[in-house]
């Protein structure tokens, strides 16, 4: 069905939208009233030092982790709102199969070791209803080339690959079913520094190519500055600072962001 000029407007709107979140372990205030939006097409970090709730957010956002207050609302690609915590576990999952990806910081979560390399790339295709052999070989050649991975290694075990080989195939099989929104969890986390710049390279020029909407959770802040519109500052739970990338990062207003980014200077 077309969008009606109406309705039109709706795609305008942000793809997701958290409002007052709270989530508390025991007496730590992981989440303390977070509210944040993200629009299509556009790449937001959430940075901040480890503990300050940055990954338990992203699995709030993604409906891994119900808040114990405050909501999340997606709309779908024809522009309808909908709440995560009415949706029920056989939609969200649906979601996370079509219109979302998610990336993980250790391949091995996002990746079935066990699989071959066009396996992992060509299941989650399956997973979405491709069912002709020859296209998906075809779509997973495709992938492996986008990601620099050698078509010759389509039959291999990911096991056999470099960590760096593992995460660009994590995204090859990500990027497949041509999601609108993606969760990052540091994902140059754990590289080496020469393959975290080849891999931010190759985000970059994907994020860009399909116009992908990105929730990128870091707390390397070189990483935020090369892919991100926007930044989230959180501490202790809290979003302490937003503002569009080089405004937080050049200019920071908050005096725990001053001290992150000094540290990155001085470092
Ligand atoms: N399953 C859990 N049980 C108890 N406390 C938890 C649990 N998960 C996270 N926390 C606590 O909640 C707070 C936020 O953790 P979270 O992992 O979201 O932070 P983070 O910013 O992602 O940190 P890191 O960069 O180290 O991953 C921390 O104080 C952490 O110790």
């Amino acid at each position: 069905m077309s969008a009606s000029p109406m309705e039109a407007p709706l795609l305008e709107a942000p793809l997701l939208e958290a409002s007052d979140l709270a989530l508390r372990y025991g007496a730590v205030p992981a989440l303390d009233g977070v509210s944040l939006a993200i629009w299509p097409g556009e790449v937001v970090a959430i940075v901040g030092e480890s503990g300050s709730g940055k990954t338990t957010l992203l699995r709030v956002l993604s409906g891994l982790l119900p808040p114990d207050a405050g909501s999340v609302l997606y709309r779908d690609p024809e522009g309808r709102a909908q709440r995560l915590e009415a949706m029920g576990e056989a939609a969200l999952r649906r979601l996370h199969r079509t219109d979302w990806g998610f990336v993980h910081q250790n391949p091995r979560d996002g990746l079935r070791l066990g699989v071959s390399a066009g396996g992992n790339i060509g299941e989650r295709l399956m997973a979405t209803g491709a069912r002709h052999y020859g296209s998906i070989r075809e779509a997973a050649i495709a992938w492996l080339r986008r990601v620099e991975i050698d078509p010759a290694r389509i039959d291999a075990l990911p096991r056999t690959f470099s960590g760096g080989m593992q995460q660009r195939l994590q995204i090859a099989r990500t990027l497949v079913t041509h999601p609108r929104l993606i969760f990052m969890d540091e994902p140059t986390g754990g590289l080496d520094v020469s393959v975290q710049a080849r891999l931010l390279d190759l985000i970059r020029a994907l994020v860009a190519d399909l116009g992908l909407a990105v929730l990128l959770v870091t707390h390397d802040i070189a990483a935020a500055r090369l892919l991100a519109h926007r930044i989230l500052v959180m501490r202790h739970g809290k979003v302490v600072e937003e503002g569009l990338t080089d405004r937080v990062l050049d200019d920071p207003q908050h005096a725990y962001t001053q001290l992150l980014v000094a540290s990155v200077l001085a470092a």
